[in-house]
């Protein structure tokens, strides 16, 4: 039987767990790890024995974070560009070929060696469960070296060929090699596609042809929209009923209609239903790019499921920090804490579907603290998650544990 771990005296356990109903959050609690899953959790005054134990001192537990949305393979900086942005020039799509050229030039290791240092770097912030996408390289070598590089370090990988439209190329062709060579080369390594729709570029026909093609090769989807401007992304998303759509700062009230209706047939309360299209926020890139905030508390409002990630990449947001995007979502989003670190658990979890998982086969769910679940866990160095918020930028992480393992 595999070694069992004993975390007591934990002065608040936030599930996270909606098959706990209104009993989402314990006081007082315990939990026990089994190897990779968790076998227990419940009051302290109940709990098992176990082979090892850990007291708590009363500080706050968490799931691990979940980030769904990250680019954590590429090389170079873009701090001139930042601080050309802080002056106030505007963000535009075309600073990625400047991480294209880097990226292209740098060799195996040192992509390897700068992915795992920023993998690292998350989870000693917390982050026990992380996806990240292709889209520096864009042609069809590159991409399917970053693809594979990405798949021995991050959990999901995603395929985003369809993020720039390399200079001197002419954009129909570029989409016919995305659906064709380019996807066939990353097809190995990825468990989803993406497509960055917005001015600058991809247009929504594009979009299109890319979301289709990738589809048809048996990919999840997900769509980079509405980040610039109104747009079509939020409407091809659902159309295709995409797992999420992400950035979302410029929304109609017809977008968030459609978002609400693709979640028509599911019940938030108990998880469970025929899910719809994840809103993902990114605060930290709202700040960074001086875009107003993604209307997070107006989709929650709406019965919108959302989810809260980084989107770490040296574009748009150079940080992998999810306290920092909790603190940000609750300070300035109007979300209370429980929603927020909701958003950043359970929420990254629908939008990757891992929100459930099959135990027989070890396919463990992520993003909640519940029996038979990945043992993924966030301890504070605070009594409750309201620390986040109440003390944004101090080193509130005591603790990780990824699959049982302990990390920080
Ligand atoms: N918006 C598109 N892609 C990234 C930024 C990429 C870059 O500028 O390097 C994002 O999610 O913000
Ligand atoms: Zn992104």
């Amino acid at each position: 039987m595999a070694e069992s771990l004993l975390i007591t005296n934990i002065g608040e356990l936030m599930t996270q767990d909606p098959g706990r109903g209104r009993d989402t959050v314990l006081r007082d609690a315990a939990v026990v790890l089994e190897g990779e899953r968790i076998s227990w959790l419940g009051p302290a005054a109940a709990a098992p024995a176990a082979d090892a134990v850990t007291d708590a001192g009363g500080r706050c537990v968490l799931p691990g974070w979940v980030d769904s949305h990250t680019h954590l393979v590429f090389a170079g900086d873009r701090t001139e560009e930042f601080e050309a942005r802080m002056a106030g020039r505007s963000y535009q799509a075309g600073g990625i070929a400047v991480t294209v050229a880097a990226t292209r030039a740098a060799a195996d290791y040192d992509l390897t060696r700068l992915l795992l240092a920023r993998a690292a770097e998350a989870a000693a912030g917390g982050t026990t469960y992380l996806e990240t996408k292709t889209g520096y390289g864009l042609d069809v070598e590159q991409e399917a070296r970053i693809a594979r590089i990405a798949s021995t370090v991050a959990d999901q990988v995603t395929f985003l060929g369809a993020h720039l439209v390399p200079a001197g190329l002419d954009a129909d062709e570029y989409t016919e090699l995305v659906c064709g060579g380019m996807l066939a080369a990353v097809r190995p390594y990825v468990q989803w596609a993406d497509v960055f729709c917005e001015r600058g570029a991809s247009t929504a026909e594009q979009c299109r042809r890319v979301l289709a093609a990738c589809r048809e090769a048996g990919l999840g989807l997900r769509v980079h929209g509405n980040q610039l401007g109104e747009g079509p992304g939020v409407a091809l998303a659902v159309e295709f009923g995409a797992a999420s759509v992400d950035h979302l700062n410029y929304l109609s009230d017809a977008d968030v209609g459609l978002l609400a209706g693709s979640w028509a047939g599911w019940d938030a309360d108990s998880g469970s239903g025929r899910r719809g299209t994840v809103a993902t926020c990114l605060p930290a890139c709202d700040l960074s790019t001086r875009q107003p905030l993604a209307p997070a508390r107006r989709l929650l409002d709406a019965r919108v499921e959302i989810a809260l990630a980084s989107n770490c990449n040296p574009g748009t947001s150079y940080t992998s920090s999810m306290n920092y995007c909790v603190a940000t979502a609750v300070l300035q989003m109007g979300l209370s804490v429980h929603e927020a670190v909701r958003a950043a658990t359970y929420g990254g979890a629908l939008a990757l579907g891992v929100h459930t998982g099959r135990d027989a086969d070890g396919e463990r769910a992520v993003g909640s603290v519940a029996v038979g679940h990945r043992a993924d866990l966030h301890l504070l160095n605070a009594p409750s998650a309201t620390h986040l918020a109440y003390r944004p930028g101090m080193p509130l992480t005591a603790a990780v544990w990824r699959a049982g393992e302990r990390g920080a």
